[in-house]
């Protein structure tokens, strides 16, 4: 099949003839890193197919945009938009008879990930918890009587776990679930204003089921938080249950189509069977049965936590695709003076901005598909029950949620800053993807708080270490370097050497960390104390053992996929996988001066060579970013349009605004004229 034949959108402008002479300067064959970026002929197919479908409903055009939308309209029409596309799309998901994880996930990425809705999808909670949390929590009993309608969206819900007064310390949730034997039924209450569910997407007003979290208690005893399925609204009238106060917790900074809400529930009752049971259960005399592990309530949130870093990837990718084009678009300033005003692609420090930013978010996704199967190992062997990789899943998910979603936020930031006062207008759509990226850094874990959880598994693993025990393979290189003393890794200026420092840095920091530790315990704190008196080496030692993932990943991906690809391609894999690593390690520096061998000739050589990833990064930078293969419409911005007719574009967008659809404000006589009139 000839490469270039699999459905190529054309535009249909005229193309600004800058980015044109940029297109003619590309060096490889762009739809083939398109099938590398997608995974295949069949997926570029069916995404291609996908996106002309919808980009070609009426029902999915915006006659006036979004963000001029009240609270409520913006709401009404989301929840429209999210309706056509699952009513559309549904079909899909029950025809394949039973569920399929694989296919489920490209199924919720492709719809809920693409920016179809881009101010957030009312029912994507549906899709991305309450689902998943039916499969990983119900029993198989349970899951024939509620997965195929939750597939079917006959019945929609939430996942309800955090509350007013507790998020993170989810031993600390209040909201009770209490087994009354008479009736064979639990009956569940928010005792406190503290206890009120509070964030649940599409809590507010779209769904009409929930998974609650909740501290479950039988025979006087509590067991500590289960998941329960809770109907909060008639189905026929959307009326809200007896005994259920729900509602919208209000405006938010971004998400805004996503209708976040609260519940209080007062002596709601629900059967037994209502509660979760594939891992722990609870029998009709009120007897307990406890899971293999207590985690497991936590199941689903590993699940999010994996899907996070895949749509972080694209996030950054699309944010960097509209950065490199407006880049390349935008005159500014003379470098030669007797020459025309260049390209602001052309000035290094803006190719310094945007390149590391391509490179990261191609290596992002990459780390993605390895924790893919990580997670996918991981579950298959927890079917068949065996829990033991499954910290080391929880340990890894948790601190690249946090290095992809912080890494991707400031990345958003950083092209907004690099498209100069044009990137701060709404149109330019990186609101939409910082305000994403943000509340990320925040949900299924705030940050801080999942680095410390990978800090906790490392300083488990270096003490194992230590006592010469098997590691898991992704801490397995704690091991080289057990030893009382710092240990000097030695520098060389290859790839794998500086991903391997990156190894000497995390397993000398962990040695600091852990000494640290005990000799706060000496002096007399509890190992609590001394570990939150450590709290700032320990974040640091995660936050390094993600990076170092991240690269270990991207740089295997990389090679594997440079062994089948044409030279040209090849050669550009290889600047972006030593982009990715020159650049993460120059963020630590500090920390490879200390810990390698490294000299102030090394450090002079890395930068030498970071700036010549640059350089040759350069001819390429709008071939790669076409190669992410993003339609205008799912990338919604004026500045990143594949025809590159910015200006045009800017000024289409601000002919929307409603203030200019009359000449004369009602202000102007209402105050302005007023004040002008006034004598004092
Ligand atoms: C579209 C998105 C919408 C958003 C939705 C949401 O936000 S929904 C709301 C999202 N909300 C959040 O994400 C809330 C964030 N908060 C939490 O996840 C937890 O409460 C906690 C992990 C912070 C602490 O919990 P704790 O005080 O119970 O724990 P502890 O520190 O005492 O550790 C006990 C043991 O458990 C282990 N372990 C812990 N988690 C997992 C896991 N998932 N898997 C496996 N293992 C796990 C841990 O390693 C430790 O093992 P060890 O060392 O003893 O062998
Ligand atoms: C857009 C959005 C969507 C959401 N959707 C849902 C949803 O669908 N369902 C749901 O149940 N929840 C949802 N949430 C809630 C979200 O999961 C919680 O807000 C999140 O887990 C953080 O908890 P918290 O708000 O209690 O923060 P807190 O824990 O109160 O954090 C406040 C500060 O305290 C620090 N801190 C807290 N504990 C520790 C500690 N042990 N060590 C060190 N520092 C600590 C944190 O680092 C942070 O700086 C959503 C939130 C947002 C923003």
């Amino acid at each position: 099949m000839s490469l270039i034949s699999i459905g190529k959108r054309m535009p249909a402008q005229v193309v600004n003839k800058d980015l044109q002479n940029e297109r003619n300067k590309c060096t490889f064959n762009q739809e083939e890193f398109t099938l590398w970026w997608v995974g295949g002929e069949e997926q570029l197919k069916e995404k291609r197919s996908r996106e002309s479908y919808f980009e070609s409903q009426p029902e999915f055009q915006d006659k006036v945009p979004l963000h001029f939308a009240s609270h409520q309209e913006l709401y009404e029409e989301t929840v429209r938009k999210a309706t056509v596309i699952f009513t559309k799309v549904k079909k899909l998901l029950t025809e394949q008879g039973k569920y399929d994880e694989k296919k489920y996930v490209h199924f919720m990425e492709a719809l809920l990930g693409t920016g179809f809705i881009k101010e957030g999808n009312p029912l994507g909670i549906h899709f991305s918890m309450f689902i998943p949390a039916i499969v990983g929590h119900a029993s198989p009993e349970q899951q024939d009587q509620y997965l195929k309608k939750a597939l079917n969206c006959e019945i929609i819900g939430s996942y309800a776990q955090t509350e007013l007064g507790h998020g993170t310390f989810l031993r600390g949730l209040e909201t009770t679930a209490t087994f009354d034997p008479q009736t064979d039924e639990f009956v569940i209450n928010s005792p406190t204003l503290t206890s009120y569910k509070w964030w649940p997407g599409a809590l507010a007003q779209t769904v009409n089921h929930c998974v609650v979290m909740a501290q479950l208690y039988s025979n006087g005893k509590c067991y500590g938080i289960h998941p329960f399925m809770v109907q909060v609204r008639d189905s026929d009238t959307h009326m809200p249950m007896p005994g259920i106060d729900i509602g919208d917790i209000g405006d938010k900074m971004g998400y805004k189509g996503v209708n976040n809400g609260y519940l209080g529930l007062k002596n709601v009752r629900i059967p037994r069977t209502g509660m979760m049971m594939k891992n722990a259960k609870l029998m009709r005399d009120g007897t307990y049965v406890k899971p293999s592990s207590s985690v497991l309530a936590y199941g689903t949130m590993v699940f999010v936590r994996v899907i996070i870093v895949r749509n972080m990837a694209q996030s950054l990718a699309k944010a960097a695709t509209i950065a490199v084009r407006y880049s390349s678009v935008r005159r500014q300033s003379h470098i030669n003076p007797e020459l025309p005003e260049v390209q602001v692609i052309d000035h290094v420090t803006q190719q310094a901005k945007l390149f590391p930013l391509v490179a990261k978010a191609i290596a992002l996704k990459l780390t993605s598909d390895n924790l893919w199967q990580m997670y996918e190992r991981t579950t298959s062997d927890l079917n068949s029950g065996s829990l033991d990789r499954l910290p080391e899943l929880h340990a890894i998910a948790c601190c690249l949620k946090v290095v992809s979603t912080s890494d991707t936020a400031t990345g958003v930031e950083v092209c907004r800053l690099a498209c100069g006062g044009h990137g701060y207008l709404t149109c330019a759509n990186f609101l939409n993807y910082y305000s994403l990226a943000s509340a990320a850094s925040t949900y299924e874990g705030e940050n801080t708080v999942l680095l410390l959880q990978t800090a906790r598994f490392l300083v488990k693993m270096w003490n194992q270490a230590v006592q010469g025990k098997q590691l898991m393979p992704t801490v397995g290189y704690l091991q080289n370097y057990v030893g009382k003393q710092v240990q000097q890794f030695p520098w060389s200026d290859s790839v794998p050497v500086i991903i391997s420092a990156f190894q000497a840095v995390v397993a000398n920091k962990l040695r600091i960390a852990c000494q640290s530790i005990e000799k706060r315990k000496a002096k007399g704190a509890t190992p609590e104390e001394a570990t939150n008196m450590t709290g700032l080496e320990l974040i640091q030692v995660a936050e390094v053992h993600g990076r170092w993932f991240v690269l270990q990943s991207a740089y295997e991906m990389f090679e594997k996929a440079c062994q089948k690809a044409s030279a040209p391609l090849v050669s550009v894999m290889q600047n972006l996988c030593k982009l990715v690593v020159y650049d993460e390690a120059l963020r630590i520096r500090g920390d490879l001066l200390r810990f390698t061998t490294m000299t102030e000739t090394d450090l002079v050589k890395l930068e030498q060579n970071y700036e010549a990833c640059l350089q040759a990064l350069r001819p390429n930078a709008v071939g790669i970013v076409d190669a992410f293969d993003y339609p205008d419409f799912v990338l919604g911005s004026a500045l990143g349009a594949y025809d590159g007719n910015v200006y045009e574009r800017l000024f289409a967008e601000a002919m929307k605004s409603p203030l200019n659809q009359e000449p004369v404000n009602k202000t102007f006589e209402l105050y302005l004229k007023p004040l002008m009139k006034s004598r004092l």
